[in-house]
């Protein structure tokens, strides 16, 4: 029996992934695995029995992903599968923030009381939202992963002068982008020469408040600023003030707070990007299916902490090793198994950075798991074992 702790609301799909026997999901103890979206984790005490994390969507710094790395645990995300919905509101924003929509919708809210002269009104006061079309604007771009992509792609089918920023980007990433989408040496380019500007990268220490004072003395007055990716990103006391100074026309926000909410030219959104049935089930389905094929298989795929690794079952039995990426660490295992007098049917080794992770099938039941679990947990450099 497997028991998967979840929080936050999680597409039926995705549970559906889980409902057989062998799992207990919902608010359970000695949990085997977590699933969730934007709870943040980092507030919460992790049992020493969870070997996985799925967040079902792609940012993870609401996981406290280095102390869980070092622990042996492995996170997963899910790359892509809410890529479409956030476009389709970011462009959606983009449009609506140059027409002055938002605040025009507000209103003509306002006008509810006013009976006949509603119609009156409405032609009167239109004028005080004039907008401006996005065709002919330049776009900058920063972070060209699954969601930039799509964005300037789109963008650019709109008529938009797109020009991107990514020294990351990766090759099947770029491949897929449209050849009128400008490439940017740095964030100057962007800062300098754009009328609009959004974020598609994830929530480091290095992209924290990458929008501050800095940028935006360097911004053309009257930029439009579209966020979707975290909050974190802008300095928002330096925001306001380029608010304030005109040169920030609009600043829209998938993450909204108190100070935001009190200030000018802010369009605030409750963190709807990825909000749509479509997205919701792609990312639990996807989340889901990750746990279940590494707790039953060890098999990782989608992690962000460890390799990508996958191995047909060929044995009895299977050792899962999750250990540091050091010299001699398959030799002392394989070494070990001997001495137990446990043949090897296959293996798979594979590192990312510090870490590794390691399968083993093996020829023959063990007799005992817990003894030889233990027994690989006292190779130095190790960090979890699973026999499976
Ligand atoms: N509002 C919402 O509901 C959602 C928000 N997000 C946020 O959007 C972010 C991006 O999502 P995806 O495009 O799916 O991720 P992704 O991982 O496909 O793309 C991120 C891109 O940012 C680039 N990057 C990293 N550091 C950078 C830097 N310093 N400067 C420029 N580029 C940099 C990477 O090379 C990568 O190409 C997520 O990390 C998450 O924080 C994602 C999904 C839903
Ligand atoms: O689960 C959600 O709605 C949030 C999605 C998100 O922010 C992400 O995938 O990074």
């Amino acid at each position: 029996m497997y028991n998967i702790q979840v929080y936050n609301s999680i597409a039926d799909k995705g549970l559906a992934v889980l409902n057989d026997d062998a799992y207990q999901v919902g608010d359970v103890n000695d949990a085997d695995a977590i699933l969730l979206r934007s709870y943040k984790l980092e507030e919460e005490s992790i049992p020493s029995s969870v070997k996985a994390v799925a967040r079902s969507g792609v940012g993870v710094n609401n996981i406290p992903v280095d102390d869980l790395t070092e622990r042996g645990v492995v996170v997963f995300n899910t790359p892509g599968a809410n890529a479409n919905a956030v476009k389709e509101l970011v462009l959606m924003s983009l449009i609506a923030s140059s027409r002055n929509l938002f605040s025009a919708v507000n209103w003509t809210n306002g006008l509810q009381g006013n009976g006949s002269e509603v119609p009156k009104k409405v032609e009167a006061g239109k004028k005080g939202f004039v907008g401006t079309e996005v065709r002919g604007k330049r776009l900058g771009i920063i972070g060209v992963g699954a969601i930039g992509a799509l964005v300037a792609n789109d963008a650019s089918s709109l008529g938009m002068d797109v020009i991107a920023y990514d020294p990351f980007i990766s090759v099947n990433t770029a491949w897929q982008l449209n050849g009128d989408v400008q490439r940017a040496n740095d964030l100057e380019d962007i800062f300098q020469t754009c009328d609009y500007i959004t974020m598609h990268v994830p929530l480091t220490d290095k992209t924290k408040q990458m929008l501050n004072a800095d940028a935006f003395s360097k911004m053309k007055p009257g930029m439009k600023i579209l966020n979707f990716s975290r909050g974190e990103l802008v300095e928002e006391n330096e925001l306001k003030e380029a608010i304030e100074n005109n040169i920030v026309d609009s600043y829209v926000t998938d993450f909204p707070n108190e100070e935001l909410l009190q200030m000018e030219n802010v369009t605030a959104i409750p963190h709807l990007g990825a909000s749509t049935y479509e997205s919701e089930e792609n990312c639990a389905a996807m989340a889901a299916s990750q746990i279940k094929q590494f707790l039953e298989t060890g098999n990782i795929h989608n992690s962000v902490n460890f390799p990508d690794v996958h191995m047909p079952f060929k044995g009895r039995k299977r050792l899962a090793v999750v250990h540091q990426n050091i010299p001699n660490m398959v030799g002392q295992i394989a070494s070990l198994l001997a001495t137990q007098s446990i043949n090897i049917a296959d293996m798979v080794n594979r590192s990312k950075d510090e870490w590794a992770y390691t399968l083993i099938d093996l020829d023959q039941d063990v007799l005992n798991n817990e003894d030889l679990i233990d027994l690989v947990k006292n190779i130095e450099g190790v960090l979890h074992v699973r026999v499976i």
